[in-house]
């Protein structure tokens, strides 16, 4: 065999494999040009539209870029954002899929930095076994008999706690107030730390800045908000584990050495978790951290925008103290002075704010996930591996499901929507007079629904009733939520109060 004959024979296989492999790119092309792709366009090279899509808006509106998006394309678009291809919902019906196919035709996928900053163990950023047995453990910390038993004493005695400190006739900012609010409750019900204590307020001053670069974008260089927040989430990883170590040192001296302190200790989400789970060290930091935020963040934005949206409705507020008058008339005759589930549940048109709240102020404005393969809906292709986005503000803005959407209407919520949270059909949607009921998704749905709705109600409820039992309100400079796209009220929501006793 010549020395050419020799060298063709053993590029043979190499030569063959190369072809194969080109033919099976090309015969992948060729199916991807075959794919009807929602209309759409990519944008920038590398940035797509991001920028556009992320331009700060009126958080009771969709945006004007989402707008034109959807008056040109409809419902249903592509895009490139975030660095990725990606399919753009504000269809009802497909946002409701896309949930409840969880792990089947889609999976939760966030930008990696929020799984740089909120850790590789957090809730929001993992899949499968994990995010399951991480999901039990928080739905079994916030499950409705600790619901019933231990967190509505804690919700409302938090609730007083930042109330009798309003004082008449001085501005506030009413968001930091709820923040201050949500932020010792989780606290208290995480670690046990106790409001005003020095280690709690410096817990919380590193939390403020840890948050602003949760929410900042991830340039990780000195000075950026990113960085600082790397820098406080290992600040408050030290924090947690100092007070890990503390635990776990005392549970060997003697199962906690008895008392009051260590029955509180024993109660809350570190204990618990320490005791009754095989998580390591830097999987229970994870998960302390993403429930402070998830449960935090998010609670006190949507009683903010409460407080905003009842300012502007005084007809809801007589509404809302009537029926709260008549819980407390109750109380005083029975001689009783903390709320109890029986309150609560009589506290139905206060639900009707909290749903309408949500519905028109979206604290959670659309989700994160991916295709785990190729989907066909409604006559359109999304192809495996790429991002989508269930859009949910814009479900819960879209005419078509809500009368009047842009109106706060806290009544479209009497008898007529009944909202359905796991996002499932409703077994009798023919007597809602409310189409979008079915669509109402302010906690997500699937799988993946929010383990603290039950909390961020009964939250939002105590809150209210405290409220307007003893204050009115009113802005004292104009401010408005804008969606960046988290929500904020950029003047921070500066109220004026005035106390008064009603029984
Ligand atoms: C008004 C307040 C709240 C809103 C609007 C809200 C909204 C949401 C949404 C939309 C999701 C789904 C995220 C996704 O599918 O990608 C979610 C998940 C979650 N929320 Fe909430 N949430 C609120 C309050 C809370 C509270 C008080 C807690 C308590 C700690 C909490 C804990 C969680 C957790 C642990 C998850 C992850 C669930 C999972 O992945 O299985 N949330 N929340």
């Amino acid at each position: 065999m010549s020395d050419s004959e020799l060298i063709t024979l053993c590029l043979l296989p190499s030569i063959l494999a190369l072809l194969l492999v080109s033919i099976l790119i090309q015969r992948k092309h060729q199916t991807r040009f075959k794919l009807n792709l929602p209309p759409g366009h990519a944008g920038w090279p590398f940035l797509g539209e991001t920028i556009a899509y992320l331009k700060p808006y009126s958080a009771t509106s969709i945006g004007a870029f989402m707008e034109q998006h959807i008056s040109r394309f409809g419902k249903i678009y592509r895009s490139n954002l975030f660095g990725e291809p990606t399919i753009v919902s504000a269809d009802a019906e497909l946002n409701r899929f896309i949930l409840q196919n969880e792990g089947r035709l889609f999976e939760c996928s966030y930008p990696r930095s929020i799984g740089g900053i909120l850790g590789k163990w957090s809730m929001l950023v993992l899949v499968g076994d994990m995010h399951r047995d991480m999901r039990i453990i928080s739905l079994n910390f916030l499950s409705h008999a600790r619901l019933r038993t231990v967190l509505l004493r804690e919700v409302e005695q938090s609730t007083l706690l930042v109330l009798s400190s309003w004082k008449e006739s001085c501005t506030f900012s009413a968001q930091d107030e709820s923040k201050k609010f949500t932020f010792n409750l989780m606290a208290k019900h995480i670690m046990s730390l106790d409001p005003g204590e020095a280690e709690t307020e410096q817990l919380k001053k590193e939390y403020v800045t840890f948050m602003k670069g949760v929410v900042s974008p991830p340039l990780n260089f000195p000075g950026t908000a990113y960085r600082k927040a790397l820098r406080s989430r290992s600040t408050i990883l030290k924090f947690i584990e100092r007070k890990m170590e503390g635990r776990v040192r005392r549970m060997k001296e003697g199962g906690g050495g008895g008392g009051e302190e260590s029955s509180r200790e024993d109660d809350d989400l570190l204990g618990w978790v320490l005791k009754h789970s095989n998580l390591s060290t830097e999987q229970i930091l994870d998960l302390i951290l993403s429930l402070l935020f998830a449960g935090h963040e998010t609670s006190s934005v949507a009683i903010a925008l409460a407080i905003f949206f009842l300012q502007a409705c005084p007809r809801a507020i007589d509404q809302l103290r009537e029926e709260h008058l008549e819980i407390a008339r109750g109380k005083k005759k029975a001689g009783e002075t903390e709320l109890n589930w029986e309150d609560y549940k009589k506290m139905e048109f206060t639900q009707c704010v909290i749903s309408e709240t949500l519905r028109l102020g979206n604290v959670v404005r659309f989700l994160h996930r991916k295709a785990l393969r190729d989907v066909r809906y409604k006559g359109y292709d999304i192809p495996c591996g790429w991002k989508v986005l269930p859009v949910i503000a814009a479900v819960h803005l879209d005419p078509l499901l809500f009368d009047h959407p842009h109106h706060f209407n806290p009544w479209r919520w009497q008898n007529k929507c009944t909202s359905n949270p796991r996002g499932q059909s409703s077994q009798d949607s023919s007597s809602s007079t409310c189409p979008g009921a079915n669509y109402f998704m302010p906690f997500g749905g699937g799988p993946r629904l929010c383990a603290g709705s039950e909390l961020a109600k009964l939250e939002m409820a105590v809150f209210i009733h405290h409220l307007v039992l003893n204050f009115s309100w009113e802005l004292a400079e104009p401010d408005e939520a804008f969606a960046f796209p988290f929500v904020d009220f950029p003047r921070g929501l500066p109220i004026r109060v005035q106390r008064h006793t009603l029984l």
